[in-house]
């Protein structure tokens, strides 16, 4: 090896970032669900979903538009409560409860970010478990930590789904999970552990977050924050999931993941068009598999 030569050994040239796009896997599971929507359609019953929001959160806004022109897509009807930022704890409970008697919606969901002092954890006790279709439920999340079956929240499960599609192996191999979210960090870790992976979780209060996740062979970044993981945080050549979906103020939708980080990373979700467009599939789909038990 000469000294100071271009090249010396160690340094070959980095392999070329993957793009994990979730598009075509998005589309295709939605074709899925268009298909068996018309079966249900021809036996007189439209599947329905009914999503529930009292927030003024633009990211919140982002999905629940994601959901309607999907389900109209999809062929599935679709009806958005909004009871506004505003709305009591109580008020929304009672809704979750005429929605989970009405014979006529297959599906419910809440979006997060809730008024201030309600939690998700404990007004989504109010959707019965067999219209849950985010997996919100106390109950969805106790049958799905303890392997029983159950509706995963979307997010969580498109992370997996997302990984699958693009071959990605996971047992064996350590997942990092930053975020402890009901919705995404939570349950990706039951999945994940699921799956045979090694799973950490990691949070606001984990000291030195950069020396865990660049531990990470996977590093699912699920924090909602705009650029929280930088290159320093990913180990080279990782497979980077960015969950977060975070809306700048120019209107425009960024993940938790600096694309600087991309330098590192052997594969990398894009946001748009990675993670999110397969949760919004992931809940339609879960809606007409909830029609066809009801
Ligand atoms: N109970 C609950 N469950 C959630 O899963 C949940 C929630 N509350 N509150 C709000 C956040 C945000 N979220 C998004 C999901 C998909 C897109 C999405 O589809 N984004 C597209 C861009 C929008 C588009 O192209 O239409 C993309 O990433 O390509 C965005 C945001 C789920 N959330």
């Amino acid at each position: 090896m000469t000294a100071g030569s271009p090249g010396a050994a160690g340094n070959a040239a980095p392999a070329r970032l993957r793009e994990l796009r979730g598009r075509e896997l998005a589309a295709a599971l939605r074709t899925d669900t268009a298909d068996r929507a018309a079966e249900l359609a021809a036996r007189g019953t439209a599947p329905h979903l009914a999503v529930v929001t009292a927030t003024a959160d633009e990211s919140s806004a982002w999905y629940v538009r994601s959901i309607a022109r999907s389900a109209e897509k999809a062929g599935l009807e679709c009806t958005v409560v909004d009871l506004g930022p505003g709305a009591a704890e109580s008020g929304i409970r009672a809704r979750l409860r005429t929605l989970s008697a009405d014979p006529t919606v297959h599906g419910i969901i809440l979006q997060t970010p809730l008024p201030a002092g309600a939690r998700l954890e404990d007004l989504a006790s109010a959707i019965d478990p067999v219209k849950d279709v985010d997996g919100a439920n106390p109950l969805s999340l106790g049958r799905l930590a303890a392997g029983l079956p159950a509706f995963a929240p979307a997010t969580a499960e498109a992370v997996v789904a997302l990984l699958d599609h693009h071959k990605i192996p996971l047992a064996g191999r350590h997942a990092v999970v930053v975020g402890r979210s009901t919705v995404v960090g939570k349950p990706a870790a039951h999945l994940l552990l699921d799956r045979d992976a090694t799973v950490t979780v990691c949070h606001s209060r984990t000291t030195d977050l950069a020396a865990l996740t660049r531990t990470a062979d996977v590093l699912i970044a699920a924090v909602g924050r705009p650029r929280l993981i930088t290159a320093d945080h990913v180990g080279e050549g990782a497979v980077v999931i960015d969950v977060g979906t975070n809306v700048t103020e120019d209107g425009s939708l960024v993940g938790d993941v600096d694309p600087a980080a991309g330098a590192r990373a052997g594969a990398l979700t894009p946001v748009p068009g990675g993670v999110g467009p397969v949760t919004t599939a992931l809940l339609l789909q879960h809606t007409v598999r909830a029609a066809l038990t009801l």
